[in-house]
């Protein structure tokens, strides 16, 4: 566990980065620093592994004040990741990853064979190994980054804002391959982001901190959303806060309906619903269909029945014109639909919580 225990940085000129810092960053699970340019991010970030000294109050690291610990032996159990990476550009990327284990004196074969072990863990092609940084993408880089970081299996992980200087897509697959990564590792990460997306999706715990370098709020994603703190929270939450708060919530209770389906072939004209859901004889949907026009196949969005969130099964009935969301198991077939009654009543619910 790290803790920040009243902590003030005061720059020479005056500047207050972070001021009377206090909280928790749990063994084993992500905190996210998140809030707008120059409130204190970086700063906070770089007094847990002594790039920069506090000023007043401390921090401790199980117990142990961060400030009595030489700064070298303090990195040797703290991995590093910044934005862009930064590699060292002459060296290949095997010994990019190796970087920390040479300097603690690993014998080389055995550093080379974990780098090319962490390659893997990254998802990266043991090809890029003999390849040198401006060989790789931008996000490939990153992924090294992440490698090199872990190539000493440290037990607490800072990234500072790792995923900002790759495109969206890159980003999104990035942030989910270090979700899974965690799920096996279980570090103690403090992350660093100014995007609140990418906090409330990586955070098990969001401390947000607004210009002066003050904790505006620390709470996990759902209680960010659902109860900030103050007008500044809600601010930088954004407006569709409440859509996102639907991520959170299940949608294993939506009621489901399972007469709203036809077999493929079968007759449409004559039923009362609105909508049918045509069907593969093995119960996988096909289209939407109305009985007003039963040449036309509309499409049709599914969620993951059982894990699925609110926010998913709203967005698969926003993809039909049924205004249906179709629920499906794990092999795809059709365990029942939510008609737009039932979303409503299941949002109503949600409203007045
Ligand atoms: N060496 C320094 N000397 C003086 N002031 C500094 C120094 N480094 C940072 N600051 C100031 O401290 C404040 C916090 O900076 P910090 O880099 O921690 O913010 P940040 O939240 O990480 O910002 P960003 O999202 O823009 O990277 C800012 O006002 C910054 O200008």
């Amino acid at each position: 566990m790290i803790t920040f225990d009243s902590v003030t940085k005061r720059y020479p000129d005056g500047t207050v980065a972070v001021d009377d810092l206090s909280l928790e960053a749990p063994t084993g699970q992500i905190t996210v620093f998140v809030g707008p340019s120059g409130c204190g991010k970086t700063t906070s970030l770089r007094m847990i592994n002594r790039m920069i000294d506090a000023t007043e109050g401390q921090i401790l690291l199980d117990g142990t004040a961060v400030q009595t610990i030489d700064p070298p032996t303090l990195r040797r159990g703290i991995g590093y990741v910044i934005q862009q990476a930064g590699l060292f550009p002459h060296r290949k990327i095997v010994d990019n990853i190796a970087t920390v284990p040479f300097l603690l004196g690993w014998d080389k074969n055995k550093a080379r064979d974990r780098a090319m072990e962490l390659l893997d863990v990254v998802g990266l092609d043991q090809s890029m190994a003999q390849r040198y940084p401006f060989q790789l993408s931008g996000g490939q880089q990153q992924r090294v980054g992440v490698a090199r970081a872990l190539a000493a299996d440290p037990p607490v992980l800072l990234m500072d804002e790792p995923f900002s200087a790759v495109d969206p897509i890159v980003r999104t697959s990035l942030q989910d391959e270090l979700l899974k990564l965690q799920s096996e590792l279980n570090k103690t990460i403090v992350f660093v982001t100014h995007d609140i997306d990418e906090a409330i999706k990586l955070g098990d715990r969001v401390a947000v901190l607004r210009v002066g370098g003050r904790l505006a709020q620390l709470a996990d994603p759902k209680t960010l959303l659902s109860e900030p703190a103050d007008d500044f929270v809600r601010e930088f939450l954004g407006h569709d806060r409440g859509i996102r708060r639907l991520q959170f919530i299940s949608a294993a209770g939506l009621r489901l309906r399972n007469d709203l389906t036809i077999q493929e072939g079968l007759p449409v004209a004559g039923s009362d619903e609105p909508w049918l859901l045509i069907v593969t004889p093995d119960n996988r949907p096909v289209a939407w269909v109305t009985p007003r026009r039963p040449e036309e196949r509309e499409p049709y969005g599914t969620f993951a029945y059982g894990t699925a969130s609110m926010r998913s099964a709203l967005d698969a009935a926003l993809l039909s014109p049924s205004g249906c969301a179709v629920a499906v198991d794990d092999d795809g077939k059709v365990v029942g639909v939510a008609t737009r009654e039932a979303m409503d009543e299941a949002l109503a619910e949600v409203a007045d919580v």
